[in-house]
């Protein structure tokens, strides 16, 4: 895997969790020695870092028969180009870069590799993650399969066309932010109310993790679970009449749209 931040890390975390059967060790690059160095004394990690080692992403990939491309939108390009020749025959790249397409990651590639598409979200640290996954004009149905498998360990995936991928990142790649925006905001108007900070914190989380808890376990719909706490007459009606004043609907369209259109921005730059 050539980048272990933010996202490159959850989904290494997963793949670390007992019982994940894939070949180890994994070859992992960052940019800055010291984040390398978090892996030393790992058995089932070799990290490398590109700024101290030019040849880093070039070693990392010699003998993987799949490599994952998880640098920033922008780098990846330079990257495919870098590892091009050091990749081995047969060899599956799955990049989880926002907008960049397939297309252009094949024509920085040799002829033929096969380039899957791959938008996970950070949940998949703890096995929970959601992933859409689109294939490349080289990649072959079996490929594609190898790359659902391997984010099905790490929680969910499922296979959309490629020109759905933005539309994937636009609702669960960056869902997760949108959630603990929610609940930043919650517990900020939990402390106007005047609750301390332990004390909104305890009561906006544990009544997010709660009510996803609830919504993973019983298999409810979520709009039937709302009607569930929503008593005729009663308190959380008033409130839901007062968000709904906000017209939802629009505003996650907007942002969605707007999500949808950085995506293709960053394919262009
Ligand atoms: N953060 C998220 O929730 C999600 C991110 N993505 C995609 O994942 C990719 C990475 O995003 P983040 O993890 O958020 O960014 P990040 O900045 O946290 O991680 C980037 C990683 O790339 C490494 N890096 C930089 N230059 C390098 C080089 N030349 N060679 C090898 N490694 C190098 C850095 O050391 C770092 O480990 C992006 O393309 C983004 O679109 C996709 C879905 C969700
Ligand atoms: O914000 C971003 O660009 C990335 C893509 C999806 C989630 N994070």
């Amino acid at each position: 895997m050539l980048g272990v931040g933010s996202m490159g890390g959850a989904i290494l975390s997963g793949l670390r969790a007992p019982g994940v059967q894939i070949p180890k060790p994994i070859s992992v690059t960052t940019k800055s020695a010291r984040s390398a160095a978090e892996f030393d004394g790992a058995a089932d990690v070799v990290a490398l870092a590109s700024e101290t080692d030019p040849e880093a992403n070039r070693t990392a990939v010699k003998g993987a028969g799949l490599v994952i491309l998880a640098v920033k939108p922008w780098m990846i390009l330079d990257v495919a180009r870098e590892i091009a020749d050091a990749l081995e025959p047969g060899v599956i790249v799955v990049s989880v870069a926002a907008g960049v397409t397939c297309a252009s990651i094949e024509a920085a590639l040799p002829a033929g590799v096969a380039v899957v598409r791959a938008m996970p979200n950070t949940p998949s640290l703890i096995g929970r993650g959601v992933t859409g996954i689109a294939g490349g004009s080289a990649a072959s149905e079996a490929d594609i399969d190898t790359v659902k498998a391997l984010f099905e360990t790490v929680g969910s995936a499922i296979v959309v066309r490629e020109s759905q991928i933005n539309d994937v990142a636009a609702v669960s790649g960056s869902g997760p932010a949108y959630l603990f925006l929610y609940v930043e905001e919650m517990i900020a108007a939990a402390k106007r109310l005047g609750f301390d900070e332990d004390q909104a914190r305890l009561l906006a989380e544990g009544t997010v993790t709660g009510a996803a808890e609830l919504l993973a376990r019983s298999g409810e719909d979520p709009a039937q679970l709302r009607r569930n706490v929503t008593s005729p007459k009663g308190t959380t009606e008033q409130a839901i009449f007062v968000l709904q004043d906000a017209n939802w609907g629009e505003l996650f369209d907007r942002a969605l749209a707007a999500n949808v259109r950085r995506s293709e921005e960053l394919a262009a730059e």
